[in-house]
């Protein structure tokens, strides 16, 4: 396999650069790519840009477009905001805790033969710096800032990029298919009528 040299990157443009190398090959070696966005220690002047966020639920902000491969994005997490029960559409997704802390509880996809409830598998904090790793094959996550007091920031990678997402009701199993969308593109918020159906939150 292609192997690119890892060096710990010295700021987000360098880790963004290296990322667009590292998926120039068309394998994704998922240890590589969670180290180097690990390695990445968080400096907020270069991300600030583009963490705007919103009073009632997070959002999710386009860094960049990855070539085609990959999607990476800030997440801003207001005090309490959390995700619902999600899939990630057969890509592989990679989230890297730029600020704060959030909880990740992990749920096995429901048994369409059983009417239930769903049980949660695992739950775990991440911590600043921290690169957690999910994809469809693992299982379904709910992510959340359960702290009343303290905001949180994430950076995410989707490989390859998508636009909707199945979110699940706990109680039953059931499932609709969301939308996805920017709040901001590039450090510019998105103009309002493209933004408005927000729904995995
Ligand atoms: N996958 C979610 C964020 S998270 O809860 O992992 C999203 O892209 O909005
Ligand atoms: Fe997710």
């Amino acid at each position: 396999m292609e192997h690119t040299e890892l060096v710990k990157p010295e700021s987000l443009e360098d880790l963004i650069q290296t990322l667009h190398k590292i998926f120039e090959s068309d394998r994704v070696n998922v240890e590589e790519v969670q180290s180097i966005m690990e390695s990445y220690e968080s400096k907020p002047h270069e991300w600030m840009k583009y963490a705007k966020s919103d009073q009632y639920r997070y959002t999710r902000n386009l860094v960049d477009e990855g070539n085609g491969k990959f999607n990476l994005m800030i997440l801003c997490w207001g005090e309490g905001h959390g995700s619902s029960i999600h899939d990630h559409t057969d890509s592989h997704c990679f989230m890297k805790l730029l600020q704060g802390q959030l909880k990740e509880t992990l749920f096995d996809w429901p048994d369409r033969r059983l009417q239930g409830g769903m049980t949660q598998k695992s739950q775990r904090v991440l911590l600043e710096n921290q690169c957690a790793y999910i994809n469809d094959s693992i299982g379904l996550h709910r992510v959340e800032n359960v702290s009343h007091t303290e905001t949180a920031v994430s950076l995410h990678l989707y490989s390859p990029p998508f636009q909707t997402c199945r979110t699940f009701d706990q109680r039953t199993g059931h499932h609709n298919t969301v939308r996805m969308t920017f709040w901001s593109q590039f450090g510019e918020r998105t103009p309002y009528a493209s933004s408005v159906s927000q729904e995995n939150n």
